[in-house]
């Protein structure tokens, strides 16, 4: 038995993480069992890794490498403790951020060669990849105005417009990519819209998901 894995991603403020538990709702009244979770993190030490890369060290200033390697250490983790065996025993995942994050943040943010990314890829996810990625795309002053509101700023949110502006056209890239796997979401309408349009892809999802 296999299950189905969908990975949420978008700049910050997309409205991931409450599109998220809106689309697991109604995943769970069709009698489905179904996984949250996110990344960085979705384990104990997953989420330790997690604190490092959003609040990094008052010391030193975090490498580039070392923030991908650690962006990986953390996957490897999760994909062995939850991602894995929820799929293996037929759950759906719903993971706030994977892999589409890295070449968007450390490729397209941090400008680190693609290539990099694609063996690290290659070496902790082997040929697992999500059944269905949402990208929650919206202007980037939008998103980051609504995560600001939030209070404290992590250390990615504090990056400046051109960082967020390369994350968002590596999105944009990707989804277009990979067109088959991608379906865009108008982000920057207001929620109930958001949801309109994500209960509209309900049924094609349900059928993705039997083959
Ligand atoms: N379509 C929307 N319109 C207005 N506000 C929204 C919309 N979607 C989400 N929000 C609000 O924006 C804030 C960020 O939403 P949420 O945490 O779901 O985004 P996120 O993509 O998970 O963010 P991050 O990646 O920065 O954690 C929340 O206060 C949420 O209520
Ligand atoms: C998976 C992943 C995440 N990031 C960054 C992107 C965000 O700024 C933070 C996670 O916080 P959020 O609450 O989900 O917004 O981590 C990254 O740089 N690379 C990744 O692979």
């Amino acid at each position: 038995m296999t299950g189905f894995f969908i990975t949420l991603e978008g700049p910050e403020g997309a409205g991931k993480t409450t599109n998220r538990a809106w689309l697991a709702e109604q995943l769970q009244k069709q009698g489905l069992e179904v996984v949250l979770t996110r990344e960085p993190g979705g384990t104990p030490l997953a989420e330790q890794i997690r604190d490092l890369l959003l609040h990094g060290s008052d010391e030193e200033q975090m490498d580039s490498t070392t923030e991908l390697l650690l962006v990986f250490a953390a996957r490897s983790q999760h994909l062995a403790q939850v991602i894995r065996p929820a799929l293996a025993r037929g759950a759906w995942v719903l993971c706030d951020r994977f892999t589409d994050a890295t070449y968007a943040y450390q490729g397209g943010g941090r400008k680190l060669p693609v290539e990099r990314i694609a063996l690290l890829e290659r070496l902790v996810q082997g040929d697992l990849v999500p059944d269905l990625t949402l990208l929650f795309d919206l202007p980037v002053s939008v998103g980051l105005s609504r995560a600001a509101a939030r209070g404290r700023l992590d250390r990615f949110e504090q990056e400046g417009l051109a960082f967020f502006e390369a994350v968002r056209h590596s999105y944009l890239q990707r989804a277009q990519q990979w067109p088959e796997r991608y379906r865009i979401l108008d982000a920057a309408q207001p929620l109930a819209q958001v949801q309109q349009s994500l209960a509209q892809l309900l049924p094609e999802i349900l059928k993705l998901s039997r083959g």
